[in-house]
């Protein structure tokens, strides 16, 4: 089976469509995959280290106001879409994937208009506008989050499927993840990342932690993107911290191997993303959360809602996030080892696993 993905941007984009294409290469042989996305985008840095081919195409996001800049965005849509077509007439994939973000506009809709089987992913419980304009062209829509629904207009295209979560995330042990982190297995762990980006507020409160940690007896594996790191390591060394790879902070500005992390974290403190959320719920892991106060309609904040609902996280805003509140969360949580395995509990009951088997058996009969 030949399968073009495409989606992009972020992180939450790209790990949705690597997560269907590694859980279709398990499931088929002779799978064939390729991914499209762009050269500004995480995925040109993600899918070749992931051994994907990955062609890239001209597109940007539309603004939203009448401009120039309007015209200009249009004009490089129309070479995105030529683009599309000549990879298209190369590829000549089974079926076209699109899971968010706005290069996946004119590549879905290519091949939708040349009848070749075509699905969407949306992760949020608010889609983005390149999956609401694609749903009247493709066959099918799969959505994460029921509330979703509402925004698609054709009932019988969507389906709920939850969110594809890799299956190296599924299956890693403990014990291999100690191994490959090269990391303590004696002392909890505490999981710190911003979405894929990484977040300065979520840094700057994070390094207040850093002094307190051997007192509460933990380690802290602190991912900070790669645009604060810098930042964040000058930071360390002012506090007498060094060697950040080893000791009880491990500071790192992005994880390629994300499965081994979530393997040992005993508590994660990050944004509230789906696809992180899909990831985090999937292992059961317990979560402080400090939503992107940006994301649009707030869609963060509803997601990490959720989880604090239903027991599984604690929720800080992004503008009362302070290093001692965060403090005084982190040791209220591990003073009483039953809040933390409760809250693990709540957390695997809202991880959805079977996402991954889900979408393989739509895009099966699709191409069928
Ligand atoms: C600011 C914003 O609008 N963010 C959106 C974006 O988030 P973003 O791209 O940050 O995505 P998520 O937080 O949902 O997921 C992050 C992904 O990156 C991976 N990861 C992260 C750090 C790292 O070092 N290594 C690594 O592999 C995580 O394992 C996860 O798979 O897409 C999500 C899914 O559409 C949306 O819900 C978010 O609201």
């Amino acid at each position: 089976m030949k399968v073009l993905i495409s989606g992009g941007g972020t992180g939450g984009h790209i790990y949705p469509g690597l997560a269907i294409a590694k859980g279709l290469e398990d499931k088929f042989d002779n799978t064939d995959i390729l991914f499209v996305g762009t050269e500004k985008g995480l995925e040109s840095d993600i899918i070749p280290k992931e051994g994907y081919d990955l062609k890239t195409i001209t597109v940007e996001g539309l603004p939203r106001k009448i401009s120039l800049k309007l015209f200009k965005s249009f004009l490089k849509t129309g070479l995105g879409i030529l683009e599309s077509r000549s990879i298209i007439k190369s590829f000549k994939p089974d079926i076209v994937i699109g899971t968010g973000g706005y290069v996946c506009g004119p590549v879905v809709l290519t091949a939708s208009l040349r009848k070749i089987p075509t699905l969407i992913h949306e992760q949020n419980a608010y889609p983005g506008i390149t999956n609401r304009l694609l749903a009247r062209f493709v066959d099918k829509v799969a959505l994460s989050n029921g509330d979703a629904k509402k925004y698609f207009h054709s009932e019988e295209k969507t389906i709920l499927t939850g969110n594809p979560v890799r299956l190296e995330i599924l299956k890693k042990t403990k014990k291999e993840a100690l191994k490959e982190l090269g990391i303590n297995g004696d002392k909890k762990l505490i999981l710190v990342f911003g979405g894929s980006r990484g977040a300065e507020s979520i840094n700057r409160s994070v390094i207040e932690l850093y002094d307190k940690i051997k007192d509460l007896d933990l380690q802290l594996l602190h991912i900070t993107g790669k645009k604060g790191y810098e930042s964040v390591i000058q930071k360390a060394e002012s506090m007498g911290i060094k060697g950040v790879e080893v000791g009880d902070i491990i500071i790192k500005p992005y994880l390629y191997n994300m499965s081994a992390a979530l393997a040992v974290a005993d508590l994660v403190i990050s944004r509230a993303g789906a696809t992180g959320l899909a990831e985090i719920t999937a292992c059961g892991i317990p979560a402080i959360l400090i939503p992107y106060p940006y994301a649009s309609e707030n869609h963060q904040e509803y997601n990490a809602r959720s989880l604090e609902n239903n027991g599984a996280a604690k929720v800080i805003l992004d503008n009362e996030l302070t290093g001692k509140k965060l403090y005084d969360l982190v040791s209220t949580l591990f003073q009483d080892e039953n809040k933390l395995l409760i809250m693990s509990r709540a957390s695997k009951n809202l991880g959805k696993p079977e996402a991954l088997d889900n979408l393989v058996k739509i895009i099966r009969n699709l191409t069928m």
